[in-house]
Order: C-alpha cells, then sequence, then structure tokens
C-alpha cells in the first residue's frame, strides 16, 4: 500500500498516449471463447487484475489458456466433476459473468472475493443464476460468498430480474443465453437500467460469433446456438483514457489519445461530448483523438447513467472548474468498487473542496485544494481522480497507488512520463 506523490504540471501539457486494452472487452471476449466452439485468440488483452481474475475463472472451469506477451491463445471450457473454488477479487464482471457458466456446468462452484465484493450488489446474479434451472446457496444474504450448484435439466427461457442496481446482470445471462437449449428471453423489471453501452457491447460481441439477438427495451431475447470462435484485438480502454484526456484540460494543453476507435461501444467514448462540455476540444488526427483546452473549465451539469464508470475523473475536472457542477444518474455508483458518491465527496474536501451528495449523484462547488492525503479505498478510479486533481494541487498524496492494478497496472509509470 504505497503512499504516492502525485505530479504536479502547472505548464501545458502536450503529450502522445496509447492505453492499454479495455478490461470490459477482454473480459467479455475471455467469457465467449470459453464458450465457443473452437479455439480462439485475444489480441493485446488486457493483462490486470481483473482480466487475470477472469482467466484464472475460466481455467478452473475447464478451459485452457495460453498467455503470451500481446496474444492469449483460448481453448473451450470442458466441465469437470469436481467441486471449483473461484476467486472474483472486486471484479464485478466476474462476479456477474461466471456465476451464469458455472450453471452450464455439472459440479458446485463457489464464489468469493475481496472483503468489498462481499458488499457488491448481487441480486440480479442470483435470482438469474436461479431462474436458469441451477441452485445456489447464498445463506440467505443475496451476495458473495455462494455456491452454483448446476442441475441437469436447465434448459433457459424467461428470466426477469431487476438491474437497476448494475447492467452487468443483464450482460452475464446474455453471455451465456445461447448456450441453453430453449435459449433465454430477459426482462429488465424496476428502475432505469444503467450503462447501457456496456449492454450493446456484450450484444455486439454475441452478434459478431453468430448468436442470435433481439433487443427491444428493456427486454432481449438470445437465440440457441452454437458461439463462433472468432480471433480479436482489444481496443484501448477509452474510460482509463479519461485521466490522460483530463490532464490535457486541467494543464491547458494537449493530449493525443492513439488508436481511438472509429466505431466503439466503450462507455468512455463519451469523452468525445464530456470535453466539450467542460469548454475542451475534441478532434481526430489520424488514427488519434486529440483533446486540447486553452481556457478555464466551464462548470457542467451532466447525467452519467450511461457512463457511471467515468464519474471519478468528471468529479475531479469538476472540482477544478471556474463554477459549480451538478452530475446526475449515478445512484448506481454506490455500488461499485466503494461507495464513490460517498468516497469522492470525503475524499475531495477533506482538501478543502465542497462535494455534497445529491439522491443520485454529486453537486460540486469548486474551492482552492491544498495539500494531503486522497484515500483511494481499494478504487482504481479514485486514484486516477486523485492524479487529476495532483496535477493542479501541490502536495497531494495518493494513497495505495496499486489499487490502479485492476485496470491498469502501469498507470503509476505512464502517468509519471506524461507528466515529466
Ligand atoms: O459490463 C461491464 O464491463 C461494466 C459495466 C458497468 O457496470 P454497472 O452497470 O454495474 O455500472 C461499468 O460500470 C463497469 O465498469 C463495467
Ligand atoms: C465499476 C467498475 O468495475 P467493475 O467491473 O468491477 O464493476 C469500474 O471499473 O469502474
Amino acid at each position: 500500500m504505497t503512499d504516492w506523490p502525485a505530479p504536479v504540471r502547472s505548464r501545458p501539457l502536450e503529450a502522445d498516449v496509447t492505453i492499454p486494452g479495455s478490461k470490459s472487452l477482454t473480459n467479455r471476449v475471455l467469457v465467449l471463447a470459453a464458450l465457443g466452439e473452437d479455439e480462439s485468440r485475444v489480441e493485446r488483452p488486457l493483462v490486470s487484475r481483473d482480466t487475470d481474475l477472469m482467466a484464472a475463472a475460466l481455467e478452473s472451469l475447464g478451459a485452457q489458456i495460453e498467455r503470451q506477451a500481446q496474444q492469449w491463445t483460448i481453448r473451450p471450457i470442458e466441465f469437470g466433476d469436481a467441486p471449483v473454488e473461484i476467486d472474483c477479487g472486486l471484479a464485478g464482471t466476474v462476479m456477474r459473468f461466471v456465476p451464469p457458466v458455472a450453471a452450464l456446468g455439472h459440479a458446485p462452484v463457489t464464489f468469493d472475493g475481496d472483503p468489498r465484493a462481499r458488499e457488491r450488489p448481487m441480486t440480479g446474479t442470483i435470482a438469474g443464476v436461479r431462474a436458469l434451472g441451477a441452485e445456489v446457496d447464498d445463506h440467505d444474504r443475496a451476495s458473495l460468498p455462494f455456491t452454483v450448484r448446476p442441475q441437469p435439466d436447465a434448459r433457459g427461457g424467461e428470466i426477469a430480474i431487476d438491474a437497476s442496481a448494475s447492467s452487468q446482470f443483464v450482460s452475464a445471462l446474455l453471455l451465456v443465453g445461447a448456450r441453453f437449449p430453449d435459449g433465454l428471453r430477459i426482462r429488465h423489471i424496476g428502475d432505469a437500467l444503467p450503462s447501457q453501452p456496456h449492454i450493446e457491447m456484450t450484444i455486439t460481441q454475441l452478434r459478431e460469433r453468430g448468436v442470435r439477438v433481439d433487443a427491444e427495451t428493456s427486454s432481449w431475447t438470445v437465440h440457441p446456438g452454437l458461439i463462433a470462435a472468432r480471433d480479436v484485438t482489444i481496443e484501448p480502454d477509452l474510460s482509463n483514457a479519461g485521466p490522460f484526456v483530463a490532464a490535457a484540460l486541467v494543464t491547458g494543453g494537449r493530449v493525443r489519445v492513439h488508436q481511438w476507435p472509429e466505431d466503439t461501444d466503450q462507455a468512455g467514448d463519451a469523452w468525445r461530448w464530456i470535453v466539450p462540455a467542460f469548454g475542451g476540444s475534441v478532434h481526430r488526427d489520424d488514427d488519434a483523438l486529440v483533446f486540447s483546452s486553452d481556457t478555464a473549465l466551464t462548470g457542467v451539469d451532466l447525467d452519467l447513467h450511461d457512463v457511471g464508470e467515468l464519474t471519478p475523473v468528471v468529479a475531479a475536472l469538476a472540482a477544478l472548474a471556474d463554477g459549480p457542477s451538478t452530475l446526475r444518474g449515478i445512484a448506481h455508483l454506490r455500488g461499485h468498487e466503494t461507495d464513490r458518491l460517498a468516497a469522492l465527496a470525503t475524499e475531495i474536501n477533506a482538501l478543502g473542496g465542497e462535494v455534497t451528495e445529491t439522491a443520485d449523484g454529486l453537486r460540486i462547488v469548486p474551492r482552492p485544494l491544498h495539500a494531503g492525503v486522497f484515500g483511494t479505498y481499494h478504487d482504481h478510479r479514485m486514484a486516477h481522480a486523485a492524479a487529476v486533481l495532483g496535477l493542479a494541487v501541490p502536495g497531494l498524496v495518493v494513497a495505495d497507488i496499486e489499487t490502479t492494478a485492476k485496470t491498469y497496472p502501469d498507470f503509476p509509470a505512464d502517468w509519471t512520463e506524461l507528466c515529466r
């Protein structure tokens, strides 16, 4: 747990960056490769704690994954009969996506994770796996740890779940649906469903493997069938590009993020509209998206419901703007790696800020910030937010910088290089 002095940068940055692969895409591709008909390859996978946990989970269910630096080769799961234990760490994609995969097997599979993982919402996954026909032994806690006991007669069919706490409940069922003899019809019941682009990403990946998915508002039909093997190259993680994009705005400089896809389902593509909302500019130059600013940042009023994982960096920008901001539609962030609304308010206020929690977001009034230790609560994106603030706040120290290993182990080195 290293306290890490964040680099300060008052001169405008002029930088080129290339961001490692997308967590969300890597972990979907791994699951679909493990459920596919044949061997497949993933080029430039993200190598991080969350993707290592996913690979290990799928291997323990019977997949084979051969890891070379820039390419992983995956042979599909052959389920065994021995009980299995899976460590989900703090990875939402592992704790939500793998239990329905376990329901396709024969043996009991026990899931657990970090202490905070036991507090993250799991009701949609547990209800979904039960509706798939498996038993789930969760000691009536509706959270990790629990054991999935597959049943031989599971056929799929109709499932209604409340996914207002996490889109991952829906993605998880979509990923396995084709493997059940009757396919799956999934209906979301409850308040608004967050993180729509992540559901789109799941559907795109399924369709690219020949799976028929009919999508309506709040309901999806996955037709039964084979999941084709497909070799893919992972896009850079556009959410993890966030702190680098923000650095252009905070320093009044220019950052070129290379390999920015022309067309993508990633939530992080939203930097295209978030940056102009703060008064910055965005343009494409060849393979890069170029983010720049030459004025003070303006306050914003943004609904981040669809792109909630961008909130910590957006909040850091808002705290450095020249007027108040409101961030809405993100009550579900209370169930992320930490309660992100409480954590952002507490840590920015500890530096002299004025952040208040609302029912569904944050109200941020910029104040002069001073030196201090910024707590990160095992949350990689709290560390990203701290690094962004540190550009403008001398003496800011990021607690437990290693937490960035969840999705971006080289973040401290790449950030140091950026600010050199
Ligand atoms: O499916 C995914 O890869 C993700 C979906 C979103 O989860 P929620 O819908 O729980 O916010 C997002 O915040 C998370 O970082 C990754
Ligand atoms: C919410 C996040 O992660 P997870 O996949 O663990 O839900 C995130 O990365 O912002």
